[in-house]
């Protein structure tokens, strides 16, 4: 679904932040991301979601060359990935039920009441439905996040560092549902330095590990 063919990239074309990134995201497929903090793992991530353009190589998502992607096909392509950040934003003056169907609402589709209560309750939100979100704990916020991420169907959410600001608890409960979603076939990309985080998730499913080190891409050890 994702394929990165000897991608660079610089901000403002500047020097490379990012050199010869190769990568294949298959579909049902889970990749956790790991690097030290201002490696380029939000870059590397927003490249995957054509939020940026790669300055120099290839990036196909879903059979598409990006670079060569209408706004349409832009749009398009958001629908078919889910993206939660690590501080998700909400429209504090719309409960939290209209905010999860927000992207339905941008899309032009009909509200389906059902699949948000489907959602609400997969996320274990039920009662937090009719709230706005300022009155959310951040794990809650979170896993508004993940349900607004996942309304559109998407075959590939992309986490990115969604865990940063959770305890232990939180955090697991959030990896939990990821878990459950690439169990129903899906893909997830995901940015953590939570590397406990990481070991239990192996515990569950088999996880690649990438790590960017020296504006490379590289695949980190079995020892993870
Ligand atoms: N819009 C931008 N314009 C120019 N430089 C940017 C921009 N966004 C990020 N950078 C720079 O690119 C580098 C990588 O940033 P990025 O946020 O991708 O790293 P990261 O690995 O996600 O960091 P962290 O773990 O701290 O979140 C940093 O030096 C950052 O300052």
């Amino acid at each position: 679904m994702i394929e990165m063919q000897n991608l660079s990239f610089g901000y403002s074309g500047g020097e490379p932040l990012l050199a010869d990134m190769s990568l294949t995201v298959q579909p049902g497929s889970f990749h956790f991301l790991t690097g030290p903090s201002g490696s380029g793992k939000t870059t590397f991530l927003r490249l995957c979601y054509a939020d940026l353009l790669p300055s120099s190589g290839r990036m196909m998502a879903f059979g598409r060359d990006v670079t060569e992607l209408s706004r349409d096909g832009i749009a398009a392509l958001r629908r078919k990935v889910g993206v939660v950040h690590q501080d998700p934003q909400f429209l504090d003056h719309l409960p939290v039920a209209d905010n999860i169907a927000l992207p339905q609402i941008v899309a032009g589709q009909p509200v389906n009441t059902d699949l948000i209560s489907d959602l609400l309750d997969w996320v274990q939100l039920r009662q937090h439905g009719a709230a706005f979100p300022p009155s959310l704990s951040g794990g809650e916020r979170q896993r508004a996040a993940l349900a607004r991420a996942v309304i559109m169907t998407p075959d590939l959410v992309i986490a990115d560092e969604p865990t940063g600001n959770l305890d232990w608890d939180m955090s697991m409960r959030l990896l939990d549902l990821l878990i459950e979603f690439n169990q129903e076939g899906k893909a997830v990309l995901f940015a953590t330095h939570d590397l406990n985080l990481i070991r239990a998730a192996k515990q569950h499913i088999q996880a690649r590990v990438l790590r960017i080190a020296n504006k490379r891409l590289q695949l980190a050890g079995a020892d993870l």
